[in-house]
C-alpha cells in the first residue's frame, strides 16, 4: 500500500514542467468522494487518510481515468490489458511541445495547430488531452486493432471527433502511407477550413492557395463539398505550407519481453516505480526497440520535412541518447534538442528536430538545465559597499542583466 502524498513523490518532481498541474499531487480524498470507480480502490487509515493500491493496475486505471474526468473534463475507458497513461509525464511532454511551439515557432495562444501522434494507444491520451487542454487538432495512428477501437470510441465519447481523426495502420508504417492518404488529406483540409485560421497564414506565402471566404461554412460544421475540398488539397500540395506543425510519439521502448521488466531496470537512487506495469506486451515491444523505431522516424522525417515543422518522440532509455543523437546527425536537421521529463521516481527523455532553418529550437532550455544552472554571483568590492546600498546595487545589475537581455 502506498500512501496518498506518493502519487508524484520524490526528488525529480521539482523538475516537473511549472505548468503541470500535478506538481500539487491531487487530492485522494476529493478525487474518491467524487469517483465510486477509485472509490472502490481506496483504503483508509485510522487518521481517515486516504490510501491507494499502486500495485494493482486497475486502481492504477481508476486513478488516471478519474483524474482525465476531474481535471480536464474528458470521460475516457481503457480496456483492462492495455496501457495505462500516467498523466504527469503526458503532460510534462505536451507542455515542452508547447514551449517549442511557443518560443521556437512563436506561435501565440491563438494560433491553429495541426499535429501527428503515432501509437495514440487505447486511452488516445495526447490527442485528447491536446485538443482538450491546448486546442490542438491531430490525426493519430495506431497499429493495435483493439487499441485503435478503444481510441476511437474515446475520441467520440468526448465528442472531439472535428479535432481527432484516428487512422489504423500496419506497424511497419510511421508517417509514409498517413500523410499521403486520400481521407487523411480529406479531413485535415477540413479541418484547417474550419479553423479559417490557416486561411490568412497560407494566402500570405502563395497567393493562389486562397480559398474564398464565402465558400467557408459560418456554423463550423462538417459540411465541405467533396470538389472543394479536392481543389483544396491540390492547391495546398502545391504551395510549400506546412500541413502539421509537429508530430509526437511514445514509441514501444523495447525489444524483447524480459526488458519489460522495469522493477529490475529502475534506478537505485530513485527506488522501484510505484505503480504497477500496465499495457499488453506489443504496446512496449517492438522489433530493434526505440533505436530502430526512432531511427526510422528520423528516415523518413527526410521525406517530410517540407510537409511537418517539428518532430519529435520520447525516449525510454537514457543509453539510447547517444545512438538516437548519431542517426539525427545523418538526417541533418538544422536544429535538434534534447530534453528530459522528470516525474514521481521515472524519467523520460525528449527529442525535437526540424528542417525549418527559422526554428532555433535549442532557445527551449530542460527544465532540469534551468533549475541546476548555478546562480549568478557577483562580487563587489568592499570599497563600494560605501557607495551602492542594496537596492541601488540590485537596480545597476537588474540594468546589465537588461542590457544583456538576460532578463
Ligand atoms: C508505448 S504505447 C504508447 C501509447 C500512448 N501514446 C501513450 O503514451 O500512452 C505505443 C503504442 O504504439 C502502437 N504502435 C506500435 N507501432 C506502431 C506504428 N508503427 N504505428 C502506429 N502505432 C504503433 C502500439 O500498439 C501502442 O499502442
Amino acid at each position: 500500500m502506498a500512501p496518498e502524498k506518493k502519487f508524484v513523490s520524490s526528488k525529480l518532481n521539482k523538475f516537473m514542467h511549472p505548468r503541470n498541474p500535478y506538481r500539487t499531487p491531487p487530492s485522494f480524498k476529493k478525487l474518491s468522494m467524487k469517483f465510486p470507480e477509485f472509490r472502490a480502490y481506496c483504503t483508509y487509515d485510522v487518521s481517515g487518510k486516504v490510501h491507494l493500491d499502486f500495485k494493482n493496475p486497475r486502481a492504477v486505471r481508476a486513478l488516471t481515468t478519474s483524474l482525465l474526468d476531474q481535471d480536464f473534463d474528458l470521460k475516457v475507458s481503457i480496456p483492462d490489458d492495455r496501457l495505462v497513461p500516467t498523466l504527469p509525464l503526458r503532460l510534462n511532454y505536451l507542455l515542452w511541445i508547447e514551449d517549442l511551439l511557443t518560443h521556437a515557432a512563436h506561435y501565440d495562444s491563438e494560433h491553429f495547430v495541426l499535429a501527428i501522434d503515432i501509437g495514440v494507444g487505447a486511452a488516445c491520451v495526447y490527442p485528447l488531452l491536446g485538443a482538450k487542454r491546448f486546442g490542438w487538432c491531430f490525426v493519430g495512428t495506431e497499429s493495435d486493432q483493439l487499441s485503435f477501437t478503444s481510441a476511437h470510441t474515446n475520441v467520440q465519447n468526448n465528442n472531439l471527433q472535428d479535432k481527432i481523426f484516428l487512422k489504423k495502420v500496419e506497424s511497419n508504417i510511421i508517417f509514409k502511407d498517413v500523410i499521403g492518404e486520400e481521407k487523411v488529406k480529406s479531413w485535415t483540409l477540413e479541418c484547417k477550413l474550419r479553423s479559417k485560421v490557416d486561411i490568412a497564414e497560407c494566402s500570405k506565402k502563395c497567393a493562389e492557395c486562397e480559398p474564398q471566404a464565402s465558400q467557408l461554412n459560418p456554423q463550423n460544421e462538417v459540411n465541405f463539398d467533396e470538389g472543394q475540398v479536392k481543389a483544396e488539397i491540390k492547391k495546398t500540395e502545391e504551395c510549400s505550407t506546412y500541413l502539421y506543425d509537429f508530430t509526437m510519439c511514445n514509441p514501444p521502448f523495447f525489444s524483447c519481453e524480459e526488458e519489460t521488466d522495469t522493477m529490475k531496470k529502475s534506478k537505485k537512487d530513485r527506488g522501484e516505480p510505484l505503480s504497477a506495469p500496465t499495457g499488453a506486451i506489443h504496446e512496449k515491444v517492438t522489433e530493434g526497440g526505440e533505436i530502430s523505431f526512432i531511427t526510422k522516424m528520423i528516415e523518413e522525417s527526410q521525406l517530410f520535412k517540407d510537409k511537418i515543422r517539428i518532430f519529435t518522440t520520447l525516449i525510454g532509455t537514457k543509453a539510447h541518447i547517444k545512438l538516437i543523437k548519431n542517426a539525427l546527425s545523418t538526417a541533418s536537421p538544422s536544429c535538434s534538442v534534447l530534453t528530459e521529463f522528470c516525474q514521481g521516481r521515472t524519467m523520460r527523455w525528449g527529442v525535437a528536430w526540424t528542417f525549418d532553418p527559422s526554428l532555433k529550437l535549442n532557445q527551449v532550455k530542460s527544465k532540469k538545465d534551468m533549475a541546476t544552472n548555478k546562480p549568478l554571483i557577483l562580487m563587489m568590492p568592499r570599497s563600494l559597499m560605501s557607495v551602492y546600498s542594496v537596492p541601488s546595487a540590485w537596480n545597476m545589475i537588474n540594468k546589465w542583466l537588461h542590457h544583456l537581455k538576460v532578463i
